[in-house]
């Protein structure tokens, strides 16, 4: 069934069954950052793999052009990107068919014109038509804290507007079986096992002879000149892929900083530096699944490292004002049993603790990983569970 411009849509008054393909309006406001986008296109990609059709709106779509390529072409099947512009061109509105579902993702509010094109015009309230309700998910941000499980799946009353009366949904990705899940693709073991890492670095032009290879995408941690002193005093030498934009900006300024250079161990030529190019979704997991530590910040990018399955360090999108990336990134790792240097760890590198890194025990810290990825393996994955919830609400 063809959904968009110029298709066919069943009839207003007919619930569409729960197996038939679903047409969906995601909404995404882009913070700062990347995870916003990457996180509803991501959404977006891996319920259109499950036959879903989907509108992605978002105010700012210029990530998309280096993280998926085509996207903004309607290269991706199933998959429409639509600028959600303030106020959205009525025109546009007026030639999309009704969705079955809203998603308005990380808190960001549907816009009031989008409510309003849909409410039925023939009601004498102007209020919404109640015939053709979409199910409407509240997409909450990831976080491993204990009240996810309580505040998960969650109704939350519309109080104002054209669709006062109505419902929406809270849905709480989460590492806990009470929880939302994680976004896991479908083919994503299958890919993982078939990657081919030498090959890889080859297409990326990186000779890594005899290097281990850790990947850095972060903000700008505290202890980045720490972690370069103690990577190049390694035994092994080690070469760290660094990603575009703030990673590459801090490792330049701190190689660069005068009082760091001469504080550099004597054998500083062990650890080399690749500077990437920003990859695509894809091949950024790809970079995840060729090395041996990962060191991955915000939300995305650690779902992806847990599935990568290596040594990983979380920088945590941080929250100044009330410092609610603590609890965070202690309820994290809580949930990955992480052995206590893992933690120590983690504390120094966000800036939570002060004193040295602990050293890298990659070996232990691959173990607490390798269990916890079995263990969200064994769990229903984010779109299956949003699949049965909508189909739940509606
Ligand atoms: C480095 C790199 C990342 N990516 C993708 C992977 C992810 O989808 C995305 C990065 O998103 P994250 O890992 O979530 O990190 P982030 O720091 O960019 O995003 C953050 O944004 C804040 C506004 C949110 O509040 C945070 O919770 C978090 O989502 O970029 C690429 O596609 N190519 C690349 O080269």
């Amino acid at each position: 069934m063809l959904r968009f411009s110029g298709g066919v849509r069943l009839g207003h008054n007919r619930r569409v069954p729960d197996s038939e393909p679903l047409l969906w309006d995601i909404f995404c406001r882009v913070i700062d950052n990347h995870g916003d986008i990457g996180v509803c296109w991501r959404l977006s990609c891996d319920l259109a793999a499950r036959g879903q059709q989907v509108r992605l709106w978002v105010d700012d779509a210029s990530a998309l052009r280096w993280m998926a390529p085509g996207a903004l072409h309607g290269e991706t099947s199933g998959v429409r990107v639509l600028p959600w512009t303030q106020p959205i061109a009525p025109a546009l509105l007026a030639a999309l068919p009704a969705s079955d579902v809203w998603v308005e993702a990380f808190g960001c509010e549907i816009a009031p014109e989008f409510i309003a094109s849909r409410a039925c015009s023939s009601s004498a309230r102007g209020s919404f038509d109640l015939k053709i309700p979409p199910a409407w998910i509240n997409l909450e941000y990831l976080s491993a804290e204990p009240w996810v499980e309580r505040m998960h799946a969650l109704p939350s009353p519309v109080l104002h507007g054209p669709a006062a009366g109505r419902t929406k949904w809270f849905f709480y990705p989460g590492f806990a079986p009470r929880t939302g899940g994680l976004l896991r693709e479908q083919d994503l073991c299958a890919r993982q096992q078939a990657f081919d890492g030498a090959a890889w670095l080859q297409a990326q032009g990186i000779d890594a002879d005899g290097e281990r290879l850790a990947s850095l995408f972060c903000y700008e941690p505290p202890a980045l000149g720490a972690l370069l002193r103690q990577l190049g005093a390694r035994e092994t030498p080690t070469r760290l892929l660094v990603t575009a934009g703030r990673a590459a900006h801090a490792v330049t300024r701190c190689i660069e900083d005068e009082k760091f250079l001469p504080r550099l161990p004597d054998k500083r030529e062990k650890l080399s530096i690749s500077y990437l190019p920003p990859l695509t979704q894809r091949g950024y997991d790809e970079l995840l699944w060729t090395c041996e530590l990962n060191f991955v910040r915000g939300e995305d990018s650690l779902v992806r490292a847990l599935w990568a399955g290596a040594p990983l360090v979380w920088h945590i999108y941080p929250q100044p004002e009330d410092d609610a990336h603590h609890a965070k990134l202690e309820a994290f790792l809580q949930w990955l049993d992480a052995p206590a240097s893992l933690r120590r760890f983690h504390r120094v590198w966000n800036g939570i603790e002060l004193g040295p890194l602990p050293p890298l025990e990659l070996t232990e810290w691959g173990a607490a990983v390798q269990a916890a990825r079995q263990r969200l393996l064994s769990q229903p994955e984010l779109s299956t569970q949003l699949l049965s919830f909508v189909a739940q609400k509606r």
